[in-house]
């Protein structure tokens, strides 16, 4: 018997209509055509997906879901399990990078814990959802109950359904997640059928022995679970996060409400996959920050056609990318929006 999911419903496509007409209002704009490079498609994508001429970011929200992991048992990290909590504090009193950045940019911040081994960590400005203590050793078993990843994903869905009842023009998903980086690359090496040398890489700085360990431990879990890895919410729950699964809720729920979803690094691509991989039809929503320095980023980026804007060799997650790459969008509307056209300022337009 099959379920029917809320992901598996038809979802909004973006209006071509305005991507087309934002292309023509480009050639009309005082700079040789073509010359503003990806910044004019960028600015026509943002058209098509907010059905407006002039796309707006005023209204951008980051959110950052936080989970444990249980594979951090194995040794997998380079930093111990009880940073995950001790971060999201530091997010919450201001002092992470995100933090920094969200406040830089005038973007709202989202702090929400899915699942700490510690509990529930109780800080106000932080939604403390705690689904379960950490997920389970995914090299042992099961990484979460399906209950638990159905809930995962539904608590993203609510976030992107929270920021566009408060009218954000475009969603951030970062993560916080000791452990996250095995759990990614577990998901994308099922996914894409690659091998896991390929795509497994320091995540917080693992070398030599400790990472070749990774890599073995990441194997090990793959071959336990093989045959029962049928398809992404079987990945998901497997092999996921707590914090992956409600990225990508989230962002399947962006693509509900018909906003755009600002892509970070190697752990959040790999919820956008799963995303995809569960509903096709939420890819055009997408759009991609940078490209992480994790190794195996290339290789989901490649799968997901993604072009990223950036590449600073950054690899640190919270959404940081994301929120780096976010005034570039926001370039991208003002030009589009505020330039003269030829005809406005009285220049001399291309010769026919
Ligand atoms: O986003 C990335 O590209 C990225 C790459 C490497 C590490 N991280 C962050 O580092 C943590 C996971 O690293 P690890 O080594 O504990 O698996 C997690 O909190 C992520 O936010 C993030
Ligand atoms: C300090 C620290 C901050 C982070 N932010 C995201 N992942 C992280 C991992 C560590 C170890």
């Amino acid at each position: 018997m099959s379920t029917d999911y809320w992901w598996q419903q038809a979802l909004p496509v973006p209006d071509m209509a305005f991507a087309e007409a934002a292309g023509q209002r480009q050639l009309q704009l005082t700079k040789p055509p073509g010359s503003l490079g990806q910044l004019e498609q960028l600015a026509a994508q943002l058209a098509a997906c907010q059905r407006r001429r002039d796309p707006q970011l005023q209204r951008v929200r980051i959110c950052v879901f936080a989970g444990d992991h249980g594979v951090v048992e194995e040794g997998v990290s380079a930093f111990p399990q009880s940073v995950t909590a001790s971060m999201l504090a530091n997010f919450a009193a201001g002092g992470a990078a995100i933090s920094v950045l969200a406040d830089q940019w005038g973007a709202e911040l989202r702090l929400v814990n899915l699942g700490l081994v510690g509990g529930p960590c109780g800080l106000p400005g932080v939604e403390d959802l705690q689904l379960m203590p950490g997920t389970d050793n995914f090299a042992e078993q099961p990484a979460m109950p399906l209950e638990v990843c159905l809930a995962a994903l539904q608590a993203g869905r609510e976030q992107a359904q929270a920021a566009a009842a408060a009218g954000c023009q475009l969603l951030i998903g970062g993560e916080m997640g000791i452990g996250n980086t095995s759990s990614a690359c577990a998901l994308a090496s099922a996914l894409l059928q690659l091998p896991v040398a390929e795509l497994v890489g320091p995540g917080t700085g693992l070398q030599g022995a400790a990472l070749a360990h990774k890599a073995a431990v990441i194997e090990r879990a793959l071959a336990l679970h093989g045959p029962a890895l049928q398809g992404p919410l079987d990945a998901l729950q497997r092999l996921g996060g707590l914090e992956i699964a409600a990225l990508a809720g989230a962002f399947l729920g962006a693509a509900e409400q018909r906003m755009a979803v600002l892509v970070d690094g190697y752990i959040t691509t790999a919820a956008a996959l799963c995303a995809v991989r569960l509903n096709p039809q939420c890819r055009p929503w997408l759009l991609f920050s940078h490209r992480s320095a994790e190794p195996g980023h290339v290789a989901l980026l490649q799968a997901l056609q993604a072009q990223p804007l950036l590449d600073l060799g950054m690899r640190l997650g919270e959404g940081s990318g994301a929120a780096v790459a976010l005034p570039i969008l926001r370039s991208a509307c003002a030009l589009h929006n505020r330039m003269a056209t030829f005809a406005e300022a009285g220049v001399a337009g291309p010769d026919a």
